[in-house]
């Protein structure tokens, strides 16, 4: 192997992995660095998307099943985790095959280390196993791809209770009669509803006042409802104190008082943390920001000009933090633009103006564009239009009238059919799809009209898409185009 390289990517996540196969695709030479191959992949194949993606999958099979009772189907028996496991253990082996360091060496060509980096000059790291001296390997530029790790819960009596992180949750083999989740983000809540779902009693504590706060509130009490109505149980405002007995914790409220809740297991999913302890930053000049996060700049680059971050680990970037796989993705996008653009002058700067997600719960959540925050902080005019699908013949059919679709548009003028979208959110089964189609008229900058000119096969459930602007455009037609209409009548 060489020891030095046009680029070295610490970390072979979703990150790591899409820079490394990219530049090297591009003809340059590349390290990719993870601590061990079964660690390739990251977070996203070993204890995020992919296995709670895959448990999700089976919760909702059995939970459909159940809804056949009402028409003579008979249901019974009980989940049995350890073959649960087992499927979620099997989806990952099939991506494990072309995520782990023979293939990556054989198929892509690239140099893959396995052992943990520590820099050793401002271009320069160690690659060292079981802490005995490594291999000392440079490049042109690092991209720090180290991703993140649980935050841990610190409170008295946590050492006598079984509890879990997304790192450990998907060895259980006994389903928790009843699992108690701190944390009501998406980890917590896509899983909360995994694991109700499968037959666990599931009890939420969350600190703030509702659940997935990241989202319009509108479209969390859809959600906090609908969970409620499968047997969740809420606790908001609350945090633990103390586990006072390996199966009870004291939550306290916000006005002081506290009380008892019961539980055979616990998951703590209260955000993230970093995997910088090791890394030895100071070695290369790389800063961090009182937070704890690496200081970057809208290019992504450290303190030291030849060292970048991607993925959960560039979390410092001043358009802000964002741990999703797929902004991973757009990091590896922007920085690889920005490596083969002739002169920084044309660099791009990492945006999230068209950025998207999605929480995999039932109805799913997808998010996009601007939020509303975003353009009041812009002093950007907009409307809020908002779409129930009550009105949707698909969602009478198929029992989702609660769902809803909010969209944050150019104000409307006097030409509606020119108005278009500026963010919005969706709650809805398959939320993740049926966004898909606003998102590109957000990016591609389409208007009302564009939709309200598309012919949708009914009942598809994307009709919604065309729905939102036939009302909106109906209730905003100015008097002057009515009266012109009606004179060329
Ligand atoms: C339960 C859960 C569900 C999720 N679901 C989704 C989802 O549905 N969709 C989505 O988009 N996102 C989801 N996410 C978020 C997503 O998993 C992360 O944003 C993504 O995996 C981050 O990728 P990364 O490459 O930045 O880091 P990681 O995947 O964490 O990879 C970092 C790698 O760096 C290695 N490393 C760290 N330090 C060193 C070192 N010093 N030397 C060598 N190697 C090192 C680690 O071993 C690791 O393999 C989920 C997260 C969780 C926890
Ligand atoms: N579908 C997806 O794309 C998906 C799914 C899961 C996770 N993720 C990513 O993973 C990241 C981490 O998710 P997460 O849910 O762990 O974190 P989060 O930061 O999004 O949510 C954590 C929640 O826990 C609460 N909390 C913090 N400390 C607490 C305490 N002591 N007691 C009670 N509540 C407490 C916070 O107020 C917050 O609401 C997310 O930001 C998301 O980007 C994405």
């Amino acid at each position: 192997m060489k020891s030095h390289y046009d680029l070295i990517a610490i970390g072979a996540g979703s990150a790591g992995l899409g820079i490394a196969i990219a530049m090297k695709r591009l003809g340059f030479s590349v390290l990719l660095v993870d601590r061990y191959d079964h660690r390739i992949g990251g977070d996203c194949l070993n204890d995020g998307c992919v296995p709670s993606k895959a448990l999700i999958h089976v919760s909702r099979l059995i939970h459909n099943a159940k809804r056949t009772q009402p028409f003579g189907w008979k249901t019974e028996g009980k989940t049995d985790l350890a073959a649960v496991m087992q499927y979620v253990r099997e989806r990952q082996d099939i991506i494990r095959v072309h995520e782990n360091a023979d293939y990556l060496r054989q198929t892509e060509g690239l140099d893959v280390e396995l052992g943990t980096a520590k820099f050793v000059g401002s271009q320069e790291i160690e690659i060292s196993r079981d802490n005995q001296p490594g291999r000392l390997v440079s490049a042109r530029n690092i991209v720090l791809c180290t991703g993140s790790k649980p935050q841990t819960l610190t409170v008295d009596g946590i050492e006598q209770v079984n509890i879990h992180t997304n790192e450990t949750l998907f060895s259980l083999e006994t389903l928790p009669e009843r699992l108690l989740i701190v944390g009501s983000g998406p980890v917590g809540i896509e899983l909360g509803q995994a694991f109700q779902r499968l037959g666990s009693q599931v009890t939420v504590v969350g600190a703030e006042d509702r659940i997935l706060s990241k989202e319009l509130p509108d479209v969390s009490d859809i959600l906090q409802k609908r969970l409620t109505e499968e047997g969740i149980e809420f606790k908001l405002s609350r945090t633990v104190k103390s586990f006072p007995h390996p199966n009870s914790a004291e939550l306290v409220l916000e006005n002081g008082s506290t009380e008892l809740v019961e539980f055979d297991v616990v998951l703590v999913a209260i955000g993230r943390t970093f995997n910088f302890d090791e890394l030895n930053l100071s070695a290369a000049g790389i800063d961090l920001d009182d937070k704890g996060r690496i200081k970057l700049n809208d290019y992504l680059q450290t303190t030291n000009e030849h060292v970048f971050a991607a993925g959960d680990a560039a979390a410092g970037l001043p358009a802000g933090q964002r741990y999703f796989s797929h902004a991973a993705e757009l990091h590896v996008s922007t920085l690889i633009t920005n490596f083969i653009t002739p002169g920084q002058i044309l660099d791009k700067k990492l945006s999230y103006d068209y950025f998207s997600w999605v929480t995999f719960t039932d109805p799913e959540v997808a998010t996009f564009g601007l939020s509303e925050d975003d353009l009041k902080k812009r002093t950007i005019s907009y409307e809020r239009v908002a779409y129930d699908f009550a009105h949707d013949d698909r969602a009478v059919i198929e029992d989702y009238a609660y769902a809803k679709l909010i969209l944050f548009t150019e104000p409307s003028g006097i030409n509606p059919f020119g108005t278009r979208i500026l963010g919005g959110t969706m709650i809805a089964p398959n939320a993740g799809e049926l966004a898909q189609e606003l998102i590109l008229a957000i990016q591609k900058k389409l208007t009302a009209g564009d939709f309200f000119n598309k012919i949708y096969p009914y009942p598809t459930a994307s009709r919604i898409n065309k729905s939102v602007w036939v009302d909106h455009i109906s209730d905003n037609l100015p008097d002057v185009v009515k009266k012109a209409v009606n004179w060329l009548y």
